[in-house]
């Protein structure tokens, strides 16, 4: 009988993730080869361990594919539409801080919050021809915190999957979604974050499953596993 960890084969949260198992007491040995996706672990009987992309930990965690994960707390929120019903944080892990912002252009002087982005986006259709554009590859933290936090209801997503913040300057978007820890990067591109507060202030989590069907002994399992990351704050 086992239980099943996802964690990132690649990436910024990979080598903490792997240091924060160890701190409670799980190794996990390197793939046996590079392609592999699953890798043996040694400190806690039952269980094995996946190799996958943060993303991926989200969508299989939603799908219950898998019994735990660790990933940004972004991805558990843009991939699951009830993470509450679907997953449960079982613990912040302390890496992998970044924030979910909105950001436009510096030279909109009179833009510094939502509210006033909401004027922007009211009047952007009588002045422009056309709705306040949006690029992002979060859809759905944008949609809830424009539409249902803000009540805007005049803007287009434009979907991105890279280089987003580039979308102002290349003329396809107006304004963006986005992760930024440093700020450096949309430094760099004339961009400002309004002054509200954050869509999201995200970490890597450890996260448990709720979709996943167990049996009695795995749920012993499961508990013994959580309680490896008791001492840690626990999410919402
Ligand atoms: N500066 C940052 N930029 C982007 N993501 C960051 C940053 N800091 C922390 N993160 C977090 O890292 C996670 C994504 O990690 P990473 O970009 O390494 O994944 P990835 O391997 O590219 O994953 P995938 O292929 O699934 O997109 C997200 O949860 C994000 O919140
Ligand atoms: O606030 P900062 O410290 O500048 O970090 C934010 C940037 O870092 C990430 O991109 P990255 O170049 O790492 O590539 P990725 O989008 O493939 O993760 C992210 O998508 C932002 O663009």
């Amino acid at each position: 009988m086992t239980i099943t960890l996802g964690i990132p084969s690649k990436g910024r949260l990979k080598d903490k993730t792997i240091e924060t198992l160890a701190g409670a007491g799980i190794t996990v040995e390197p793939a046996a080869n590079a392609r592999s996706y699953r890798t043996s672990v040694t400190g806690f009987d039952g269980l094995e361990v996946l190799l996958l992309s943060a993303s991926e930990i989200a969508r299989e965690l939603r799908d219950g594919a898998i019994d735990f994960g660790v990933t940004g707390e972004d991805l558990i929120r843009e991939s699951i539409p009830s993470p509450g019903r679907a997953v449960e944080i079982v613990a912040r892990l302390g890496f992998g801080h970044a924030d979910v912002v909105v950001a436009v252009p510096d030279s909109w002087v009179d833009v510094e919050t939502m509210d006033d982005l909401g004027d922007v986006a009211g009047a952007f259709r009588a002045r422009h021809g056309r709705r306040l554009r949006i690029a992002t590859k979060y859809w759905r933290l944008t949609q809830s915190h424009f539409t249902r936090l803000h009540g805007i209801q005049s803007y287009r997503i434009v979907e991105s999957l890279g280089a987003t913040e580039g979308a102002p300057a290349a003329g396809s978007a107006d304004v963006i979604v986005d992760i930024t820890s440093t700020g450096s990067t949309l430094k760099a591109n004339h961009l400002k974050v309004l002054n509200d507060e954050p869509i999201l202030r995200s970490e890597a989590c450890l996260v448990k499953s709720k979709s996943r069907r167990r049996s009695d002994a795995e749920e012993l399992l499961v508990g013994d596993f959580s309680g490896r990351f008791g001492g840690m704050a626990p999410g919402a």
